[in-house]
């Protein structure tokens, strides 16, 4: 279904009985809703699985950038108001985890628990993105796809066949979308914002994560009071290459925060 916020149509997928626990799902830069596939297959089947293409990316609709963390978070607050959401666990990867830290700190009435999934409250820095902008606009997403798989993924997972899928969305992203969000990215600061967070929160990290490294991910955790757990052998996206620990990790998260 297309759900409006303000100038956009965004992808949305809504999944899974409509009273059971609401669990939303935010992407990654580079990534649209699919990443979550295999994580979701292994979750309880009684949740309400919301999950959403960011502006920019997937089947959402391209609006001029450069976008913010600020308004991204609207986004996800419109699809809570359009479906009637409450009482949200949000599952944040990367910069979906900026995205649900600023719509935990807007919006605490409607968030039961966070998940925070290979992010933190600031990451990279304006420097870096500029050049990462810089690069793009030089050569297109092709051209620094070389540079962000080996964070993405392990060796052992960038060498087998299933890694080319990956390749293929990150490349298919639409240029204008990318680098909207790089914007957003080099602006965000949530390291004030994130200390006001009172929900229940547990913070994830791959071991190999090469983007958001496991100390990095830990000090935000630090920040908003969030339990702390390293996936092994995964990368930057481990919801990909370690589906079952990360759902397993999870599945426990709801169960203690369930009543809350
Ligand atoms: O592209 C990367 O380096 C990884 C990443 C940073 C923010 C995000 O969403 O993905």
């Amino acid at each position: 279904m297309m759900i409006r916020s303000g100038d956009a149509a965004l992808h949305v997928r809504d999944e899974g009985p409509r009273d059971g626990p609401v669990v939303l799902f935010a992407n990654s830069l580079g990534t649209d809703l699919r990443v979550f596939d295999a994580l979701v297959a292994q979750l309880p089947p009684d949740l309400r699985i919301v999950r959403y293409d960011k502006r920019g990316h997937g089947l959402s609709d391209l609006t001029p950038g450069p976008y913010t963390i600020d308004m991204l978070s609207d986004d996800t607050i419109a699809i809570c108001e359009t479906l009637g959401l409450r009482n949200v666990t949000f599952v944040g990867l990367s910069i979906g985890g900026l995205i649900a830290q600023s719509f935990a700190i807007k919006r605490p009435d409607l968030t039961q628990a966070l998940v925070l999934m290979d992010t933190a409250a600031k990451i990279g820095t304006a420097e870096s993105w500029g050049e990462r902008i810089a690069a793009l606009s030089e050569g297109g997403i092709a051209a620094i796809s070389d540079g962000i798989l080996p964070r993405w993924f392990s060796p052992a997972f960038l060498g087998s066949p299933e890694a080319s899928q990956w390749r293929n969305m990150l490349e298919r992203t639409t240029l204008e979308g990318y680098i909207a969000c790089c914007h957003a990215l080099a602006a965000a600061d949530l390291t004030e914002g994130c200390t006001q967070i009172t929900c229940p929160a547990m913070a994830i990290a791959g071991a190999l994560d090469g983007s958001t490294p496991p100390e990095l991910v830990a000090e935000t955790a630090k920040l908003c009071h969030a339990t702390f757990h390293i996936v092994e052998d995964a990368g930057h996206l481990p919801c990909v290459e370690k589906p079952e620990a990360v759902a397993a990790l999870i599945t426990d998260f709801l169960e203690k925060t369930r009543h809350d």
